[in-house]
């Protein structure tokens, strides 16, 4: 060997593998303003479409009249329900098993529902037919508040389901109900309370939010006739998805439609689920045989596609007066909207909303959930919610506190004390998950120390007694919150969309000269895959990342996936990733046997190629193998060198986290600061520091968001006040704290590689050091709970209640 030689630490880094802050591939071209969105796609004679939409929470429609939309110069059709019942697609199923009108049929149930689709020449020449579009209303009461949904006098508001006593998911109980669901032991958790010697109760709300990615939700469909063919680019997080539904609703063979979704400007949930504008654009692409594009704008997203949240959830915990809890029993009335199209998997109605036994030792449990129709829009799962797994958090994070409170504890004492204990993993909770690894305590005293919890708390009693001398106006609060994920739908066991397992997939295809192409059912939209994907694959097969393409958002070229939502993508085509990588090496190591004319059990793997145990001069490079695939494989074997894997996931991961936030708040004008937030995720092995760091950091932001000041509201009459970025709170880089990042690790034990997700980990873990800290900090005046969001105005309001305030 001459000095020429690269050392082992060389070889590894060369291969920006697992580990590596690499940079972000596709920011080349994001930040120079070349990436290729849906709006980028322009096709021959392309034509718009745009929604005429309802003014009305709750109308009848009595009459839509186009003929003067249909003399605007440009405009040249406009579809309404009654076009679309001709190709029975006037409503549309939903992910959730019911119904959703694609065009009012008869009745508006939200503001801003789709009423026509106009479609012209341009954009302007469609927004123009829209003004011309006369449609004739009969107002009808509209049903705003949840708590009232169910209310003997409450008007109906769904005509189409009259007389049907069960849905989806089993008995309604009201003609605005959709489902309950129930899981845990109520005998058991009943007795548990009887003999408690502490309990708590609160009426805990998770207000309706909206995701608002950058780029809305759009589609440009074109169908070829001579072909029979139709393409859609679409904003789409899980394509696959949509071309399987396309196929079933449109009756178009599958192997006829290509779903393309080009880079996304953020999803955040908003992009799974599949709106009207796509069957509209589908339809008119069919009827005018010219390629239709859509695109919502931003008050149309914000108030017609899939909100987050509206979760109000009753919880009580049960006690002993030291400390240790005995049961939690909680009812959460879920407030859908005018459809239940929640983006779930099939079983699961209100998501895995039964982790809410968070990071905890609950011996037992019982968890209700009603779900109720209000003239809102629908939607519900999105938003860096994992699946309803934000507000689980929420629930229990700030239950917690209450509890800590009513004992006089610590908070983050209280939490120690009733951790699950690593020697207890995997952990079974009393609601039915098993918890794949964690070791919580270590994280927790992590963050105790790091921040120096002990002097934050000392501080903190020496402003009260401060403020109490009436020295200071200014009063502060510690956030803490741990919390407990579950990512990686899911286990075909239990996850299914449609019928259709939850696995992923990936195809990798090695190139003579060492390099490579990988496809998977993921789709990227901001997370960095391209980077990552390569990295688990240069670490698995030894070829520089550089070296390999990831490629994903084709349907034509890539296997078949669930998509990206939910923190899926690292737990489940990760693993599929690492899997087939394994098959390749597998098969490389058979070739080099026969190149290097030994057993392949007498090779063993050595960074980035097959090295002849005990005889460190024979090695040959995983490059070498590539090109020796494609002239000279023993015989027998099949020349090239690919591989395909699908993964269904045994278990789901459970990342966790211990997370503080330090905040002033003046209670004369309610202006709070965030001092500090500390944010620890242990998300397992972790692919890309850097990566994590920034899906950190827009996680907290936007948990920021949410907590202080974010929400979709619906006034009295049905009508969305906060459908802009006027009112509806968008956090710049002037308000966003700094954050401070940390970590542990503590691998899956069932991943290929040991990751779990992470992406969804810092809103779920966020939102609820936020509110506990305002919570906290208001406590020692006597409140138990405010409300989120807590904005300026609410923070004054509850130091007036309090007293605080004249
Ligand atoms: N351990 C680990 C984990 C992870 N990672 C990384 O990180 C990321 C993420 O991941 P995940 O967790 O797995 O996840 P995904 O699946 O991929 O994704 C999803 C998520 O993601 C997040 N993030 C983000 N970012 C951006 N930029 N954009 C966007 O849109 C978004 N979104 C959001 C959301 S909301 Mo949902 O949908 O609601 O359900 S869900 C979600 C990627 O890249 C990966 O690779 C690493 O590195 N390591
Ligand atoms: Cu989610």
């Amino acid at each position: 060997m001459n000095d020429m030689t690269p050392t082992r630490e060389q070889r590894t880094a060369a291969l920006e593998g697992m580990g590596c802050k690499r940079k972000r591939v596709e920011d080349i071209r994001f930040t120079q303003g070349k990436g290729n969105y849906v709006d980028d796609v322009k096709l021959p004679g392309m034509l718009h479409g745009d929604f005429v939409r309802s003014p009305h929470p709750h109308a009848r429609v009595k009459k839509i009249d186009d003929s003067e939309a249909l003399k605007v110069p440009g405009v040249l059709a406009v579809i309404t329900a009654e076009t679309l019942k001709t190709v029975n697609l006037a409503w549309m199923p939903t992910l959730a098993g019911d119904v959703q009108m694609v065009l009012a049929d008869g009745k508006v149930l939200f503001q801003n529902q789709e009423v026509a689709f106009v479609v012209a020449t341009d954009r302007y020449a469609a927004d123009d037919g829209i003004n011309k579009v006369v449609v004739e209303y009969e107002p009808l009461p509209p049903l705003v508040d949840p708590f009232k949904s169910m209310d003997a006098d409450a008007p109906v508001l769904r005509e189409d389901l009259a007389g049907k006593t069960t849905g989806a998911h089993g008995p309604r109980k009201h003609h605005n109900h959709i489902f309950e669901w129930t899981v845990g032991d109520k005998e058991l958790t009943d007795a548990a309370f009887k003999k408690a010697e502490v309990s708590i109760k609160e009426m805990i709300s998770y207000h309706r939010t909206h995701p608002s990615p950058l780029e809305t939700c759009q589609c440009v469909c074109s169908f070829d006739k001579i072909k029979g063919e139709l393409t859609i680019y679409g904003t789409f997080q899980a394509p696959h998805v949509i071309r399987t539904v396309v196929s079933l609703i449109a009756k178009l063979p599958e192997q006829k439609i290509h779903v393309i979704a080009p880079d996304i400007g953020g999803g955040f949930g908003n992009k799974v689920g599949a709106y009207p504008g796509y069957i509209c654009a589908a339809v008119a692409s069919i009827v005018t045989g010219k390629p239709v594009k859509w695109v919502e704008d931003r008050i149309e997203n914000l108030t017609a596609t899939s909100f987050a949240r509206d979760y109000h959830m009753t919880t009580e915990i049960a006690a002993t007066k030291d400390g240790k809890v005995t049961g939690l029993r909680v009812h959460v009335l879920a407030d859908h909207g005018a459809f239940d199209a929640c983006a779930d998997p099939s079983k699961w109605p209100a998501g895995f909303f039964n982790i809410v036994t968070g990071s905890y030792d609950f011996p037992t449990a019982h968890l209700a959930v009603d779900g109720v129709y209000t003239n809102k829009a629908p939607g519900g799962v999105a938003y860096r919610c994992s699946f309803r797994v934000t507000e689980a958090a929420y629930c229990i994070e700030r239950a917690m506190d209450i509890l800590a409170q009513k004992l006089n504890m610590d908070p983050a004492e209280l939490r120690l004390k009733n951790f699950i204990k690593p020697e207890q993993f995997p952990y079974h909770s009393a609601l039915g998950w098993e918890y794949d690894s964690g070791d919580y305590h270590t994280a927790m005293r992590k963050m105790m120390e790091t921040t120096d919890y002990a002097a934050l708390r000392k501080e903190q009693a020496e402003k009260r007694a401060a403020f109490a001398r009436g020295e200071t106006r200014e009063i502060m609060g510690l956030g803490v919150s741990f919390f407990t994920e579950i990512v990686g739908a899911g286990p075909s066991k239990n996850c299914d969309i449609l019928g259709i397992s939850m696995f992923d997939s990936c195809e990798i295809r090695m190139h003579p000269t060492g390099a490579g192409i990988a496809r998977m059912g993921t789709k990227s939209q901001g997370q960095g895959h391209e980077t990552t994907w390569a990295q688990i694959i240069a670490t698995e097969i030894g070829i520089p990342a550089d070296n390999i393409m990831v490629e994903e958002g084709n349907t034509d070229t890539a296997p078949y996936g669930l998509g990206t939502y939910g923190s899926r993508s690292t737990p489940v085509a990760g693993a599929a990733i690492a899997m087939a990588a394994r098959k390749i090496r597998a098969k490389a190591q058979m070739i080099a046997a026969y190149k290097l004319e030994v057993h392949e059990d007498d090779l063993e793997w050595d960074i980035d190629g097959f090295r002849v145990k005990g005889l460190p001069e024979k090695f040959m490079s995983m490059k070498d193998i590539c090109w020796a695939a494609y002239n000279s494989v023993p015989p027998g074997m099949e020349p090239g060198l690919e591989a395909v894997s699908y993964y269904d996931p045994p278990n789901m991961t459970y990342p966790f986290g211990a997370y503080l936030c330090v905040m002033d708040i003046d209670v004369d004008t309610g202006v709070y600061k965030v001092r500090r937030f500390y944010a620890l995720d242990d998300c397992g092995t972790r692919i890309n520091p850097m990566i994590i760091e920034g899906q950190v950091h827009g996680g907290l932001t936007e948990a920021f968001a949410i907590a202080m000041g974010q929400e979709i509201r619906y006034d009295d009459t049905g009508n969305v006040v906060t459908g802009s970025f006027m009112d509806f709170f968008m956090p710049t880089a002037v308000e966003t704290p700094h954050w401070e990042t940390d970590f542990t690790v503590t691998p899956s034990p069932h991943h290929p590689i040991g990751a779990k997700g992470v992406g969804e980990s810092p809103n779920v873990g966020g939102v609820p050091a936020f509110s506990n800290a305002v919570n906290d900090a208001f406590s020692f005046l006597g409140s138990t709970h405010i409300q989120m969001p807590h904005d300026y105005w609410r923070n004054w309001k509850a130091a007036k209640q309090l007293g605080a305030v004249a």
